[in-house]
C-alpha cells in the first residue's frame, strides 16, 4: 500500500475530528469531505473546550487548536486557522478577527472597527484585502500537515448578503461584484482561502 492510501484507510477507520467551533467554517470543512467515506465529528459535536489562541501566527494558532483536539481523541484532527487581512492596516485585523467582533461574535461592530481604522467610510470603500486559511492536520500517529489558502479582494460598506458567515458580507473576491455574503456555498468555495487550503490539503492526502 502506497503511503497515501494508508493515510486515507486510516481516516476512513478512526474518522476525522473538526477542531473548530466556527459552524460557518464547519459547513464548508465538512462538505468539502462529502463523498469520501469518512466520519466526520466536530469539536462542538463533542463538546471539546476551546483553546486560547495564544499564538502569534494562522498557522501556530491552527497547529495549536488540532493539537488541544488530538489530546482528546483516538482518529485523525483537523484545525483551521483563518481571517482577514487588511492592506492599509498592515494585515490588521489578521489573527485577530474573530476577537474585532467581541466575545459575542458581533460582526457589525467590527465592521464599524474597520472603517473607523481605514478612516470614515469613503476611504474604506474598495480598500484591498485578503482572507488567509491555514489548516493543520494531525493524524493519529501523530504527523502534522500543514496547507494554507488566501483570496484576494476588496472591501465594500455597508455590508451586502446574508449567506457565509463573519466578514463574508463586506468582502468582494477579485473577478467578482458580488460579496461572499450574496454567494451560494459552491460559488464562495469557488474563489475561498479555505476552498484552496482544502485542495491543497485533499492532493497532499491524494483525495480527489
Ligand atoms: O470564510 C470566511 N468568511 C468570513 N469570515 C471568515 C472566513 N474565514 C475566517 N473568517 C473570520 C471569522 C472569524 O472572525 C475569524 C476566524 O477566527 P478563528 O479563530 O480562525 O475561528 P473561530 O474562532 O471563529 O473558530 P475556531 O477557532 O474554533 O475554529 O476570521
Ligand atoms: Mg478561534
Amino acid at each position: 500500500m502506497t503511503e497515501k492510501k494508508l493515510v486515507q484507510a486510516v481516516l476512513r477507520e478512526g474518522g476525522l475530528l473538526l477542531a473548530s467551533h466556527n459552524k460557518g467554517k464547519l459547513r464548508e470543512l465538512e462538505a468539502a469531505f462529502r463523498g469520501d467515506d469518512i466520519d466526520i465529528l466536530s469539536a462542538i459535536d463533542k463538546a471539546l473546550p476551546e483553546p486560547e489562541e495564544t499564538e502569534n501566527t494562522f498557522s501556530g494558532n491552527a497547529r495549536l487548536k488540532a493539537l488541544a483536539a488530538a489530546g482528546l481523541t483516538l482518529g485523525a484532527v483537523l484545525a483551521d486557522d483563518s481571517g482577514l487581512a487588511i492592506d492599509a492596516l498592515g494585515g490588521a485585523p489578521g489573527i485577530y478577527s474573530a476577537r474585532w467582533a467581541g466575545p459575542d461574535r458581533d460582526y457589525d461592530m467590527a465592521f464599524s472597527r474597520i472603517m473607523k481604522e481605514l478612516g470614515g467610510d469613503e476611504a474604506a470603500m474598495g480598500a484591498r484585502a485578503a482572507f488567509v486559511c491555514v489548516l493543520v492536520l494531525i493524524l493519529p500517529g501523530g504527523e502534522e500537515l500543514v496547507a494554507e489558502g488566501r483570496v484576494e479582494g476588496r472591501l465594500t460598506f455597508p455590508p451586502r448578503g446574508v449567506a457565509g458567515f463573519g466578514y463574508d458580507p463586506i468582502f468582494i473576491p477579485d473577478g467578482e461584484e458580488r460579496t461572499f455574503g450574496e454567494m451560494t456555498p459552491a460559488e464562495k468555495a469557488g474563489y475561498s482561502h479555505r476552498a484552496k487550503a482544502l485542495a491543497a490539503l485533499r492532493a497532499e492526502l491524494g483525495l480527489s
